[in-house]
């Protein structure tokens, strides 16, 4: 099933400054990996405020997951790390748009810059990764293939796959069945398991996160029906 749903998906290329960015972030981080989470958390928390302001104008917009929430799921069985949120999702063009370009405008010169060893010292890439919002390809630190499955409310749900040199969009088969928001999948690298360990992603959490104003749940799942949310990690603080 999943080979059909490959051969059924539209084949992207990334905008060029997109494969710099991506190269930039992962040769200048690669000493700090652990940030990914912190950038994933970030943009789901963004992802969380974008639907609450819409509701504020249409209250029915919260209707089809009125829960706000992000969650942290580690699958040691495929070595697969889910951060899901509950926020605004993405169509099918803001997939595009927004995971397959840098809308920032600035971007192409300040990567001209950044190539130029000798004007790059001191620019601090954290900074960087906030500026131009390119936190997302931080996954790609830790995972080889990373795997967005998303639902807005006017669109249909779904799947946008990439390996870092190109990507695919596909329309999901299994239907809505994330009602609203996103679930952004890490299949992670032999050397980042780590961060399939519990404690390991508690601690990130707490060092990197600890200002998420929505909570944020780990869940260790055994099997997958046996999904208990351990507690609100938030809250263990
Ligand atoms: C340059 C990489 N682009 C992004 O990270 C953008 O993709 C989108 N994005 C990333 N993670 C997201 C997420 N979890 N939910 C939603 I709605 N949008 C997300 C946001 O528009 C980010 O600015």
């Amino acid at each position: 099933q999943l080979k059909e749903i490959r051969e059924k998906a539209e084949k992207f290329t990334f905008q060029t400054e997109v494969n710099r960015m991506m190269k930039l972030i992962i040769n200048s981080l690669y000493r700090n990996k652990e940030i990914f989470l912190r950038e994933l958390i970030s943009n789901a928390s963004d992802a969380i405020d974008k639907i609450r302001l819409l509701a504020l104008t249409d209250r029915k917009e919260l209707d089809t997951n009125p829960e706000l929430h992000i969650r942290i799921k580690a699958d040691k069985e495929n070595k697969v790390l889910h951060i899901l949120d509950s926020g605004i999702g993405m169509t099918h063009q803001d997939l595009i748009n927004n995971l397959g370009t840098i809308a920032k405008s600035g971007t192409a010169d300040f990567l001209a810059k950044m190539q130029d060893p000798s004007k790059s010292e001191g620019q601090d890439l954290n900074d960087m990764i906030g500026q131009f919002g390119v936190g997302f390809y931080s996954a790609f630190l830790v995972a080889d293939r990373v795997v967005v499955t998303t639902k807005h409310n006017d669109d249909k749900q779904y799947i946008w796959e990439s390996d870092a040199n190109s990507f695919t969009i596909t329309e999901d088969p299994r239907g809505d069945t994330l009602k609203r928001g996103s679930i952004i999948s890490l299949y992670l690298k032999d050397e980042a398991q780590d961060f399939l360990e519990e404690d390991t992603v508690r601690e990130l959490i707490r060092k990197y996160s600890q200002f998420i104003n929505f909570p944020i749940m780990m869940w260790s799942s055994k099997t997958v029906d046996e999904e208990v949310p351990i507690e609100d990690v938030t809250e263990a603080k």
